[in-house]
């Protein structure tokens, strides 16, 4: 019985995009503050792949950084006032930029109409679809005040005022997106778990499939791999110098997919 290893399987028509010399495929992850992006990123990180790029996370290690705008956005972020988007998107571009991988979750961003037209000029990336967490004020002002991250803005005060700048200028980058059809929309008030499930269903193209080398004496990992690596669409030549799809591949006797 050969070894268990984790292979991506073909999506199609998923939106890629250029990043530099880097093909990358974006979804962005919107919904209120305390909705509960980061945690159900945390999720999707461990079952599909993903990379998460959390603006206000790297927001906030800019300003631990010491870096000369580090003032400038702590002050933003106290009075729940979004940072100019030069700012967040040069470190959003550098984090995609020094990761390895090409799939990314961007949490909280783009928060307005700006952060969302400078990043596409910018980097010339569309979001292959835009995950928007739905969930009342009062139930996010319950989450937001029982985090207890030691978070400036996580007071009652900052709170009202990230509601508003969430009402008046992030909802309308989602109607931007969903215009487009690009919006999947999740009841966000459900326990975490009943959350991920509706994830899960939205994810499932991303799936990684185990495969099992049944007859390792007949067929290398190498080979395999060569074969799933060929290429994006993941046609793979056969050993006969012939093109062998992927089915075909998962179809073969030496290997089982688990
Ligand atoms: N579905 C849920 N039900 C109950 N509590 C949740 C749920 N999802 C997240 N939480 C909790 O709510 C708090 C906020 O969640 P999280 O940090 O994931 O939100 P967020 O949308 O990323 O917030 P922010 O935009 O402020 O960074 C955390 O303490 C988290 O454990
Ligand atoms: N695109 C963004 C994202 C965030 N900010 C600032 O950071 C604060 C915290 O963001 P979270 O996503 O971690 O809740 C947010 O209130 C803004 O002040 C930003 O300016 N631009």
């Amino acid at each position: 019985m050969g070894s268990v290893v984790d292979a991506p399987v073909v999506v199609e028509g998923v939106a890629e995009n250029m990043l530099g010399d880097k093909k990358v495929t974006v979804v962005f992850v919107l919904g209120g503050p305390g909705s509960g992006k980061g945690t159900q990123c945390a999720n999707i990180v461990e079952h599909f792949g993903f990379t998460h790029l959390s603006a206000g996370d790297l927001l906030r290690a800019e300003i631990k950084s010491g870096s000369e705008n580090g003032t400038m956005i702590e002050n933003m972020i106290k009075e729940g006032k979004i940072v100019p988007s030069e700012v967040t998107i040069k470190l959003l571009q550098d984090a995609m930029i020094k990761n390895e991988n090409d799939k990314f979750l961007i949490d909280g961003f783009p928060r307005n109409e700006e952060n969302r037209a400078a990043f596409e000029n910018v980097t010339k990336i569309s979001p292959a679809f835009v995950l928007f967490f739905d969930c009342s004020e009062e139930e996010m002002e319950r989450r937001l005040l029982g985090r207890n991250q030691g978070r400036v803005d996580d007071n009652i005060e900052t709170i009202r005022k990230r509601f508003k700048v969430f009402v008046d200028s992030s909802l309308p980058v989602i109607e931007h997106y969903n215009a487009k059809d690009k919006v999947k929309k999740i009841d966000a008030a459900k326990p975490i778990s009943e959350v991920f499930e509706v994830v899960k269903a939205i994810f499932a193209p991303y799936a990684k499939l185990g495969i099992q080398l049944l007859a390792p004496d007949k067929i290398s990992w190498i080979r395999v791999m060569e074969w799933l690596n060929r290429d994006k669409k993941r046609t793979t030549e056969g050993t006969n110098g012939g093109v062998l799809s992927e089915k075909a591949l998962l179809e073969c006797d030496y290997i089982s997919v688990i």
